[in-house]
């Protein structure tokens, strides 16, 4: 009787839907997480919809979001059939795995190598050394600072450079020197292949599996060929970079890295199958994949937002000055000391978060909230976009203003930062959240510290003021935007040469 009451439940509000398209005519290729938003404000902070046979849910509150993916994890921590990238193109990491055993598993890899406190401590020499190695490619090439950044860049130039190659180096125990690097290479092309959809949301093979069938030479069939291309790009990501490390650990030359960790652990006990060979090669691989294009784009929105915003910078500036002086360069365990820093980063994630829809969800059983049915299979969307612009607690939200986080409470403070939700949520929450916040401000302190971001100017000698505007897609990077970095003093110059000096 139970189950019989649950089903007549309504399902929560939502636009009105289409035989068989169900909303997907009013779904727009571009920017899905505005109409999402625009229906939020319509409909209420979850929304009911169905492209084509799929039925979803889109949470376009923390609450809501923290309600079912969090406090009810046990049924909201699925993926969605992901048919184009995991059955097509055979691309299968963690991140579009199901809730299985296989997910427990890889997920346990990254807790103890990236989120472990001794382990996040190890790799801060790591990050000096990278972080100063960025400082110098920022003195020396400052027009290239961003140059092409996206995964497509030929051009690997400083805040790529940086992102790349740290995480190749604590995935692989791989050093990235040249703008060829074969790794990073190998990496760009299998990811822009394989995640070649605008937004995870929807393809059409994933709302129509049976379309995986149709044969090569039919009409429409270029989904399927563009698959078979980034299939084979993908073998070569996962085996060229684990065979060269096996070699050089055979050699006894591997540097230490997640995948010689997991090499070590595995082996410990038995012998290396092939099925752990393939579940080493997706941990490893992901690693960069879901590591590097986040902190490149949070980086850039940084750079963007102080060029944009002069006053902020400088205030940033006055604070490390105060707390660091000019006789060093600012490290982790000055970050309780520079608030206001804290600030601007909060304001950078809210501003543009990486991933403004996250990673789907799915529910795995039926479902009641707050009066409501949500059906078993239902794909969880959670609006991350909207979350970061909720009036609510973020007044005047389009504003770009660290002081909004200024002089809370702690309580306050812990309640409405951004870290909260552009993380994604419950068991599915990012495992490099903290790795990556830490690559993150260690970076943006020591730009801060160093080097003056300003407007650039035209030929004229005028400024140049860019738009604040960022790509559409699963992840959302700035649009190419000019701007003037230089050194704050030929003594800072020296320090950044001198630090390179030592540690290459
Ligand atoms: C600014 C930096 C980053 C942001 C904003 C970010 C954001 C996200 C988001 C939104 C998700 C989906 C969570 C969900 O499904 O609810 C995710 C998943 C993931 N991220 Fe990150 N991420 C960042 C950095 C990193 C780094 C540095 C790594 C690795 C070292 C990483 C590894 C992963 C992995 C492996 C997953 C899949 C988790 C799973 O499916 O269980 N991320 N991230």
């Amino acid at each position: 009787r139970y189950l019989n009451h649950k089903r007549t439940l309504p399902l929560p509000p939502g636009p009105s839907r289409l035989p068989l398209v169900g909303n997907v005519h009013q779904l727009p290729l571009q920017y899905q997480q505005r109409t999402f938003t625009e229906w939020g404000k319509q409909y209420g902070e979850i929304v009911f919809a169905k492209f084509f046979v799929r039925p979803a849910i889109i949470l376009n509150s923390l609450e809501v979001a923290q309600d079912l993916m969090e406090k009810r994890g046990s049924k909201y921590s699925d993926r969605p059939r992901f048919v184009l990238i995991n059955e097509l193109v055979r691309f299968k990491p963690m991140v579009f795995m199901s809730y299985t055993d296989e997910w427990r598993r890889q997920r346990k890899w990254y807790q103890t190598a990236i989120q472990a406190r001794n382990a996040i401590d190890s790799y801060l020499p790591l990050q000096r050394r990278e972080t100063n190695k960025f400082l110098l490619d920022l003195i020396q090439t400052p027009q290239a600072f961003e140059n092409h950044v996206k995964r497509h860049a030929q051009a690997f130039l400083p805040c790529c450079r940086f992102s790349a190659a740290m995480m190749m180096e604590i995935a692989y125990g791989h050093s990235v020197s040249s703008v060829d690097d074969e790794f990073v290479k190998f990496a760009d092309n299998a990811l822009t292949g394989a995640i070649e959809a605008d937004s995870l949301v929807a393809t059409l093979v994933d709302f129509f599996p049976f379309l995986r069938h149709i044969p090569t030479w039919m009409p429409g069939s270029g989904f399927k060929r563009r698959a078979f291309i980034a299939r084979q790009r993908v073998r070569e990501m996962l085996d060229t970079p684990y065979d060269k490390v096996r070699r050089e650990v055979a050699a006894g030359t591997a540097k230490p890295s997640f995948l010689t960790y997991l090499l070590d652990e595995l082996s410990k006990d038995n012998e290396i199958t092939p099925e752990d060979q393939e579940s080493i090669k997706y941990a490893v691989c992901l690693m960069y994949g879901a590591g590097s294009d986040t902190t490149i784009i949070t980086l850039l929105s940084f750079l963007l937002a102080m060029v944009l915003h002069p006053e902020v910078y400088r205030k940033a500036q006055a604070e490390i000055d105060r707390v660091v002086g000019s006789e060093r360069l600012p490290e982790l365990e000055d970050r309780p000391s520079l608030p206001y820093l804290e600030c601007v980063l909060k304001e950078v994630y809210r501003w543009n978060p990486p991933a403004p829809l996250g990673v789907p969800h799915n529910v795995t059983h039926g479902d009641v909230y707050r009066d409501h049915y949500i059906p078993k299979g239902t794909m969880v969307i959670g609006n991350i976009w909207a979350m970061t612009r909720d009036p609510s607690m973020y007044p005047d939200p389009d504003t770009f203003l660290p002081e909004r986080f200024e002089n809370l409470d702690s309580e306050t403070a812990e309640q409405c930062s951004p870290h909260r939700m552009v993380f994604g949520f419950g068991r599915r929450l990012c495992p490099g959240k903290q790795l990556g916040d830490y690559i993150i401000w260690l970076a943006a302190a020591n730009m801060i510290a160093t080097l003056d971001i300003c407007k650039a100017r035209n030929a004229s000698g005028e400024e140049i003021t860019p738009e604040a505007a960022f790509d559409s897609g699963a992840v959302s990077h700035p649009k190419h935007f000019e701007c003037d970095i230089h050194p704050r003093s030929q003594k800072v110059a020296d320090m950044v040469v001198q630090l390179n000096a030592h540690t290459t």
